[in-house]
């Protein structure tokens, strides 16, 4: 088993591009597709927003990594977004986005999938515009940490979402639950936790390095999140089709949840 130093240590060869090709283009991201997997990510996001319930200043996404489609449907509700994540590599992939950088990855079908789901899809530009507008920070952060935005101090925010995050940097159950806890630290009580992750996953790719992912199961991750001072407003499974088993990893199934702190 991994300590945490040497899971960072492999991280050092995460590759963006080939982590965006794996999982954020077909044929896991086929929006022709209701049933594949990447729509029923931004469905599950939409859905959370739809009730009007989830609102306020900042929200902050926890382990960003090179993408931001979680946060397309939360722009039209918060004054002000902050990524974060723990290697340049995937911070400079979500500047580029921001700065129009021709290099960056291209989230416009994901933007007018979502606008699509409210009837606007003529609109998806005013989204994207709203987007590069709130999303205001992209900074540092170790989940491993106290203060997983350390040396930046923020006020707690009013809701958190982090994917894919927890069970692929923690070593053991032990740290992923000391890193909820210190996750958990950042939100204000009151506010919402919007969690995407994998289950039964052991290993995942990103470019030339393999990497190591603690296999949860959906009775764990209700138990951790519960105990960790959360009420659980929506638990969700996709189990993955046999055609999106494409070699990248070994998920069986993906989880929305969302939950609000006590
Ligand atoms: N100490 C740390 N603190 C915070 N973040 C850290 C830390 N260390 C690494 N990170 C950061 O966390 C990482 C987050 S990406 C983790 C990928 N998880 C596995 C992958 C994901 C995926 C995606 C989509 C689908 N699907 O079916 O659509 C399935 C799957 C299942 N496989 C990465 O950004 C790293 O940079």
């Amino acid at each position: 088993m991994l300590r945490s130093a040497e899971v960072g240590d492999t991280y050092q060869l995460f590759n963006p591009q080939a982590y965006l090709q794996n999982n954020y283009m077909p044929p896991r991201a086929n929006f022709e597709n209701e049933d594949c997997v990447v729509p029923w990510k931004l469905r599950c996001f939409a859905s959370s927003f739809s009730t009007g319930e989830i609102h306020g200043h900042t929200l902050l996404d926890i382990g960003s990594g090179p993408t931001l489609y979680q946060v397309i449907s939360a722009c039209n509700f918060f004054n002000r977004i902050v990524m974060s994540d723990y290697l340049e590599v995937n911070r400079e992939e979500l500047r580029k986005w921001l700065r129009r950088d021709p290099g960056a990855f291209d989230w416009s079908p994901y933007i007018k999938y979502v606008c699509g789901l409210d009837g606007k899809r003529d609109h998806w530009e005013d989204t994207e515009r709203r987007l590069r507008e709130t999303i205001q920070e992209v900074c540092h952060c170790d989940i491993m940490q106290a203060n997983p935005l350390h040396p930046k101090v923020l006020n707690p925010v009013d809701a958190i979402s982090t994917t894919f995050c927890l069970e692929s940097v923690c070593p053991d159950k032990k740290s992923l639950e000391e890193a909820l806890a210190n996750i958990s630290s950042l939100l204000k009580p009151g506010g919402f936790l919007l969690m995407i992750g994998a289950l039964n996953e052991s290993y995942y790719l990103a470019g030339e390095v393999k990497l190591s992912v603690i296999p949860l199961d959906e009775d764990y991750v209700k138990e951790t999140v519960s105990r960790s001072g959360y009420r659980i407003c929506t638990f969700k499974t996709y189990n993955m089709p046999p055609d999106l088993n494409i070699g990248v990893d070994d998920v069986c199934a993906v989880f929305y949840l969302q939950a609000q702190k006590i």
